[in-house]
Order: C-alpha cells, then sequence, then structure tokens
C-alpha cells in the first residue's frame, strides 16, 4: 500500500467531496467564532459527515457523546438520528454547553440534544448501567479517554460502536512517544486494542479516530 499524501490542496478535495455540503457541515466553524483559536480542537468537515452516515448506518436511536465544546460532533451525530433519537452529551464548560445550545438551535436540532454540565466521568457514573446505547462519541481531556471508555463499553449494547477521536495526537503516538501526554495515549490505543470485549480498527481521519464495535456473543472474528 502506498500512504497518500498529506497536502492541503488534497484534504481540501476529500472535504469537497464528503456530503452533505450544506448549512452546518459546509463551514463547521461559522458558528464557534468565540472559541478562536480553540476551534482546532473541533472534528473537521471529513470527520463530521463521516460521525453523520455511521450514526445512520447504526440505526442509532440513543447516542452519548463526551466532550461537546462547541457542539459541532453533536450537531452531526444528532442529524443521523431520527426524529425521536437522542444524544446525551458531556462537558464540564459552561461557557461551551452556551455556544453549543445556540448552534442546536440554529439548526433546528436542539430537541434531540440533551446536555449534561460536569466532570464526564461522574455524569457517566451516575447513569443507569443498563447496555442501551447505540454509538458513543469520544472526544474530550485525553487523560480521561480510559475512565471514560471503561463507563460507555458496559453502557454499549451489543453490536453497538464506540468513535474515539484524535487518537494519534497530532502524530506524536510515533514521533514523540515518550512524552507523557503519547505515553498515556498509546497505553489507551494499546488497551482497546487488546480488549476482548469491542473489534477495533483505527483510522487516520483527521488526528486518528478509533472504532470500537462491542461484539455480540456469537461473533467468532
Ligand atoms: C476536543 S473538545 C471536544 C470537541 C467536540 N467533540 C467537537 O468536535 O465538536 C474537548 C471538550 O472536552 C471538555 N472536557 C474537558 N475535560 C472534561 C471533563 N473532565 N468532563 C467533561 N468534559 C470535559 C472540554 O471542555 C472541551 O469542550
Amino acid at each position: 500500500m502506498r500512504p497518500i499524501p498529506t497536502i492541503d490542496a488534497l484534504h481540501d478535495y476529500v472535504l469537497d467531496h464528503s456530503g452533505p455540503v450544506d448549512g452546518a457541515h459546509r463551514n463547521p466553524n461559522r458558528h464557534t467564532s468565540a472559541a478562536g483559536e480553540r476551534t482546532q480542537s473541533q472534528i473537521g468537515h471529513d470527520q463530521g459527515t463521516f460521525l453523520t452516515m455511521l450514526t445512520q448506518l447504526m440505526n442509532a436511536e440513543r447516542a452519548i457523546e463526551i466532550g461537546t465544546f462547541t457542539g459541532y460532533s453533536a450537531l452531526c451525530i444528532a442529524r443521523g438520528l431520527p426524529a425521536n433519537g437522542r444524544l446525551i452529551t458531556c462537558d464540564v464548560s459552561h461557557e461551551w454547553s452556551e455556544t453549543a445550545g445556540q448552534a442546536w438551535s440554529r439548526e433546528g436540532l436542539s430537541g434531540r440534544i440533551e446536555p449534561r454540565l460536569g466532570p464526564a466521568v461522574e455524569t457517566l457514573r451516575a447513569l443507569p448501567a443498563d447496555p442501551v446505547y447505540d454509538l458513543a462519541f469520544l472526544g474530550a481531556d485525553k487523560p480521561g479517554y480510559l475512565d471514560y471508555y471503561e463507563e460507555l463499553v458496559p453502557r454499549l449494547r451489543a453490536g453497538g460502536l464506540i468513535v474515539i477521536d484524535e487518537v494519534l495526537l497530532a502524530g506524536t503516538v510515533v514521533t514523540d512517544p515518550d512524552a507523557e501526554a503519547a505515553r498515556t495515549m498509546r497505553e489507551f490505543n494499546a488497551h482497546v486494542c487488546a480488549d476482548k470485549r469491542v473489534d477495533a480498527v483505527m483510522l487516520s481521519i483527521g488526528d486518528g479516530v478509533t472504532l470500537a464495535r462491542k461484539r455480540l456473543a456469537d461473533d467468532t472474528a
């Protein structure tokens, strides 16, 4: 396999061919001017359309997200849910939750999204332990990933999917593997890869995305 060269023009080409090219998807930053440089923390348009499609492919009705930020990824998940679908999204920041709420309202999707304010590990532990979620999206503070993952897996239905963002940490997992953040992420990635409860695949979209599907009782692969 020849790796794809990462040049801006090619990235733009990918974005131009990742639909739907409309409102919220076309310019994910348009409702986040208040976020300034931190908009880098938001998933890109290609990831956003991917998230919408994954939500649709999973026929997801119940979803959960860790890391709301400006609400863009939540919007992408909510778009893929049916009208009666629900997404719980967790963040510690009151400021970002307000910004996100305005964006959801502008897109007419507030009714599908339930924000939960507070440390996400506490929010997760306060949820019933029942395996009811079809889809989870993890994209918050990296040191918390392992705890979030361990709270999410039991709450996913068999066949449900966890989508984990920024697993390559801008490439530092290989370019600076001994840095503390990179080491933590490497340990987390190894944990998911070795987890017998899921089948996982790591993709080089964005800053790296892992898809971990909770296995069915009769999965043999
Ligand atoms: C990378 S941003 C999320 C980006 C968002 N998923 C998107 O693509 O639009 C990470 C978010 O995690 C939140 N966060 C950090 N620590 C947290 C914690 N302990 N509990 C819940 N949220 C936390 C931050 O406030 C920030 O909004």
